[in-house]
């Protein structure tokens, strides 16, 4: 093909100039559909010795069905292992499925040829934790890449190479090589490269793990702009929940190779159903004290210890009010409360928190307070000193159950969260795909 008349890549970027902002597409429609997909990795040294141990070959991926609408940002969370970057290099085909179907923009791309998926991956930008910068290109250069890979014309390459240096902001930079850049920088030029061609699509894959928090949150709020005002549908890998919760509209939950859960942000925090969606969430909102915690409570305060969710109510997702009256309660309960410890979050535009008081005074008076906060609120009553609630069994009766079945929990004090692959059963071989099939310059 010859250059930039038949490209339409080419013709796609020349009036329009940098793109507008577009405001949200809210179409809905589904731009990736995962059909029941599995991936074994099935090298011979795995194959050998899960035969050896009579196990069956584990699965990166186990039976995932998921449905992506165009202009969301669809966040997948999960501990290490889960199976999310193999699930992700699903959609732009560098992984292919063992089993199950995958279909982006309306094509069934399972099992096309690579010559027929190079229109779509067009479509599809990625970027990475590492960044994978070409060290001896320009920042401009980095960007033009897929442009001259795509034999773009050079008055139209390098007008799209200014969009883009103005859109991620580093227009004065575009002569410097990725050594002269900080992490953040250098994440903003993966972003511009990956957005070249026009993509309908980005993937990011743990697009903000080496960085730090301020930087994270300008990467953040990048990702949210390109899904915003260019309306492209991002797809974000993280292990870290702090990141879902700043920017995904949608968000699934991986579990050894499994979809443990899916739904919108807010009710994924108001409402989770799994204990892995419990842990992440524990590690960036006040949930329900720890067991020492509490420990150490009963330890310093006599009264009644209990902790109230704090949740706004979203009907049309079934989110039930709590907490909404507490304030009104206290001042009319002859009662003395004492906040002791928790707080208040906002998740996708809702208060969502917990607090947790000592409540003290006439014991007919504590125990006419607690019913009255129990039938418009979940609660946990943890007792009092002489008089304590098993930690378990409070938690138990309570929205805050199934943390207790979370058995990776005691593992992960941080809000890191740790590594799932059990060695005995995990797929050894290290990944020897490449970043877009074809960077092989690229560095790791
Ligand atoms: N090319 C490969 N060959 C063999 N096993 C692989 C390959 N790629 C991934 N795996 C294995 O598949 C499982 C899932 O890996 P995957 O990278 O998808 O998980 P992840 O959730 O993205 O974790 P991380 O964040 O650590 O990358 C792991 O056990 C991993 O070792």
């Amino acid at each position: 093909m010859s250059e930039q008349t038949q490209s339409p890549q080419a013709a796609s970027s020349q009036p329009e100039g940098a793109p507008a902002d577009a405001g949200v597409k809210q179409s809905h429609e589904t731009i990736i559909r995962l059909s029941h997909v599995t991936k074994v990795f099935a090298d011979p040294r795995t194959a050998r010795k899960a035969a050896k141990q009579g196990k069956p070959l584990p699965k990166a991926v186990d039976d995932v069905s998921v449905d992506i609408a165009e202009g969301e940002i669809f966040g997948i969370i999960g501990y290490s292992g889960a199976g999310k970057s193999t699930l992700v290099r699903m959609i732009n085909a560098l992984e292919r499925p063992t089993s199950g179907t995958v279909e982006v923009m309306g094509q069934d791309i399972t099992n096309l040829s690579e010559g027929k998926l190079r229109p779509i991956r067009q479509k599809i930008g990625m970027v990475f934790q590492q960044f994978n910068l070409f060290e001896s290109r320009t920042v401009a250069g980095n960007i033009a890449y897929p442009l001259v890979r795509d034999h773009w014309r050079a008055d139209y390459r390098d007008r799209r190479v200014a969009e883009l240096l103005e859109f991620v902001g580093l227009t004065e930079h575009a002569n410097k090589y990725p050594s002269q850049l900080s992490g953040g920088q250098k994440q903003r030029v993966g972003i511009a490269r990956a957005l070249a061609t026009h993509p309908r699509i980005l993937l990011a894959d743990e697009a903000t793990s080496a960085l730090d928090p301020e930087t994270t949150k300008d990467v953040l709020d990048l990702l949210r702009r390109v899904n915003r005002q260019l309306s492209v549908t991002v797809v974000l890998i993280t292990h870290q929940m702090d990141v879902i919760k700043r920017i995904a509209d949608r968000v699934l939950v991986m579990s050894h190779g499994k979809a443990v859960e899916e739904n919108d942000l807010f009710s994924l925090f108001a409402n989770p159903q799994s204990p892995v969606t419990s842990h992440f969430i524990s590690t960036v909102l006040d949930g329900a004290p720890s067991r020492e915690t509490v420990a150490d409570l009963h330890r310093h305060y006599d009264g009644r210890i209990i902790t109230v969710v704090l949740r706004e109510p979203v009907p049309e997702r079934g989110i039930t009010p709590s907490g909404q009256h507490i304030s009104k309660l206290i001042a009319s309960s002859p009662v003395t409360t004492s906040l002791l410890n928790g707080g208040v979050n906002d998740v996708a535009g809702h208060a969502l928190g917990a607090i947790t008081y000592e409540i003290t005074g006439e014991s007919a008076n504590v125990e006419n307070f607690i019913t009255a906060l129990r039938s418009d609120s979940d609660i946990v009553d943890f007792g009092t000193a002489s008089a304590p609630v098993d930690y378990e069994k409070a938690l138990r009766a309570s929205v805050f159950s199934n943390v207790l079945d979370d058995p990776l929990a005691s593992r992960s004090g941080s809000g890191d969260a740790p590594n799932e692959t059990d060695t005995e059963t995990s797929a050894e071989t290290s990944k020897t795909t490449d970043a877009n099939g074809d960077d092989k310059e690229a560095q790791a």
